[in-house]
């Protein structure tokens, strides 16, 4: 049984010029969490992850991911290791259908090459046939029932999120980083997304979301954490972490005591 973290980091830092984005955050999420990072506008979430899965490269402090130190390494590298993302900006390839989209997301397990593909070989076509069986699994999974040839920008919104998730899941990640997945969805998208993390976390994967719904952090995360000014301010049981008065002071400042 493996008792490395999923994510450890010890004394964090990233600067933009003089802005301490991230300062000094030293954090563990275990394997199998639904992990919450939470805070005010600017406190540094989506600059964590972008730590994380290698798009920023830190000032200072370490990064082990999935028991790998990865402080210096590049997306692919840590993508490789099992980490996929999604983004606060729904990033779908124009002019691709809804199969098409998730295929593009298994480049981290296809064996088969650009040039094979050209040249239509048969271990291409036996490659291409598991790629798109597979996508409709994950189409299913992630309770996205359009059809498979739709073209993905035509999709609503909250449809659009799960065909994300869907195309993140093709890599086959073990870690799977949210940035803000319920941005722009009602109230009951966002709780069929919350269950939809649950289920995931049931096939053995790890979850790591930056969310600013609290109520789905409270709902459905297993642990959480909240950022301030780049700071962590506390982690915990997400409840304990919400209802803390310097979180509240975080959020709401004077307000939270009036
Ligand atoms: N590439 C960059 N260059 C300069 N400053 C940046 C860059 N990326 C982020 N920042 C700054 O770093 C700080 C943290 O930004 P970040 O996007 O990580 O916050 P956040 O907690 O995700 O915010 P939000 O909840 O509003 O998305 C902000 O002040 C932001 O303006």
């Amino acid at each position: 049984m493996t008792t490395t973290p999923a994510i450890r980091t010890i004394g964090l830092a990233k600067q933009f010029g003089g802005l301490r984005a991230v300062d000094d955050v030293s954090l563990t999420v275990p394997r199998g969490s639904i992990y919450g990072i939470v805070g005010p506008n600017g406190a540094g979430k989506t600059t964590f992850l972008n730590l994380v899965n290698g798009i920023v490269r830190r000032s200072g402090g370490e990064i082990e991911v999935l028991g790998s130190r990865t402080s210096t390494s590049a997306t692919h590298q840590v993508a490789r290791l099992g980490v996929a993302r999604t983004f606060q900006t729904i990033k779908l390839i124009p002019g691709l259908d809804v199969v098409e989209s998730v295929v593009a997301g298994r480049y981290r397990v296809r064996r088969d090459t650009a040039l094979a593909a050209v040249l239509a070989m048969p271990g291409e076509r036996k490659a291409r046939r598991e790629s798109v069986a597979r996508a409709q699994e994950l189409l299913d999974l992630v309770g996205l029932r359009v059809p498979p040839r739709r073209l993905a920008t035509s999709l609503s919104y909250g449809e659009q999120r799960r065909l994300e998730i869907a195309r993140a899941l093709a890599s086959e990640p073990s870690l799977l980083l949210l940035d803000e997945p319920t941005a722009g969805m009602n109230a009951q998208e966002s709780a069929a997304l919350g269950e939809l993390l649950v289920t995931l976390r049931e096939t053995g994967l790890t979850l790591v979301m930056v969310e600013h719904n609290m109520g789905l952090v409270r709902t459905y995360c297993t642990d959480a954490a909240v950022l301030n000014s780049g700071a962590l301010l506390m982690s915990g049981e997400p409840g304990e972490c919400l209802d803390d008065p310097r979180v509240q002071e975080a959020y709401f400042g004077r307000r939270a005591n009036a």
